[in-house]
């Protein structure tokens, strides 16, 4: 089948550099996406964008690149519920990645079983209106009950905006909860303002709660681009990243979220995003943390001792 990408869409960027930033052995992106390819794993018909592919043979080679051992790969809303394109990727990986999918109220156990056999661990409830249609409340907590029964996971993608809203059925999850993109702050707003306390007051209250400190380049207002060798890129989301690091340093996770749908202003040099962690996570311990020890203990813990 042919697609034909959403206009304006930017294709990912060609020849990432090789990081400076050494990342420490056994790092994980955990946060990346495959898209199609669409004459394989066609997009989905409620899909809001269209976008370029990006297999996974793409996805592994870039994490050979930059030095990652392994991917958790989300499933994108240009997939819609349809898995098909995650399962194969995590199939095909010599068991380095796991996965986050997508499903809806109609999935079977035997599919959940089979999803789990594949690498998935978790699911995904995607609240940015620009994404998805709507879901019923009910109709998701009834799945988070289900996936609960495997040992699997909820990742929240929201608009800081809508947290308050989203507060009660996001506490009353009964699994842990992982954040992506931190829930998205507006970083023209005070690092000690009440939107970003408020997520922080998320976290400090809940325990189950985790947030992925990725996506600089989309939360970025002002700070300069992770192109032409920058070395301190989206200097405006630093301090918003570093916080939510140095507070909860045993819950969070970073991923580079190739291949970047969406982006409007520009394709990111991933290996510049590399560089940014060390800005975020400035020690080794808390890189350690971050980069290893969280994503292995929520992905692989089977391969975590003790
Ligand atoms: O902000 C976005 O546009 C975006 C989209 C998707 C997706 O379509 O799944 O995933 C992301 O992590 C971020």
């Amino acid at each position: 089948m042919q697609f034909q990408k959403t206009p304006g869409w930017l294709d990912w960027y060609q020849g990432p550099s090789k990081p400076r930033f050494k990342l420490p052995v056994g790092a994980v992106d955990a946060h990346c996406h495959v898209f199609g390819p669409g004459e394989e794993f066609p997009y989905a018909p409620e899909r809001k964008y269209t976008p370029c592919d990006a297999s996974k043979q793409q996805l592994f080679a870039l994490r050979d690149q930059l030095g990652f051992a392994r991917n958790v790969i989300v499933q994108a809303t240009c997939h819609g519920a349809d898995n098909r394109a995650l399962v194969d990727a995590l199939l095909h990986s010599d068991g380095k990645a796991r996965g986050v999918a997508t499903v809806r109220r109609d999935v079977c156990d035997e599919e959940l079983q089979a999803m789990h056999a594949a690498g998935v661990r978790g699911v995904r409830f995607n609240f940015v209106k620009r994404l998805v249609d709507f879901t019923p409340k009910d109709e998701l907590m009834e799945i988070a009950g289900r996936i609960a029964k495997f040992g699997w996971h909820v990742v929240i993608y929201f608009e800081a905006v809508d947290l308050p809203e989203l507060w009660d059925f996001f506490t009353g999850l009964p699994t842990t909860v992982v954040v992506d993109h931190m829930g998205r702050p507006d970083v023209s707003k005070p690092l000690d303002g009440p939107e970003f306390e408020l997520f922080l007051k998320f976290m400090r209250q809940h325990p189950n709660v985790w947030s992925k400190v990725s996506c600089p380049e989309r939360l970025s207002l002002s700070g300069p681009k992770a192109l032409d060798g920058e070395q301190a890129a989206y200097r405006d989301v630093v301090p918003f990243a570093r916080r939510v690091v140095e507070e909860f340093p045993d819950r969070v996770l970073w991923g580079t979220d190739w291949p970047h749908p969406n982006l409007k202003d520009h394709m990111p040099d991933d290996g510049l995003l590399v560089d940014f962690i060390p800005h975020i996570a400035p020690t080794a311990e808390l890189q350690q943390k971050l980069l290893v020890d969280n994503p292995m203990r929520l992905y692989w813990p089977e391969q975590v001792k003790g």
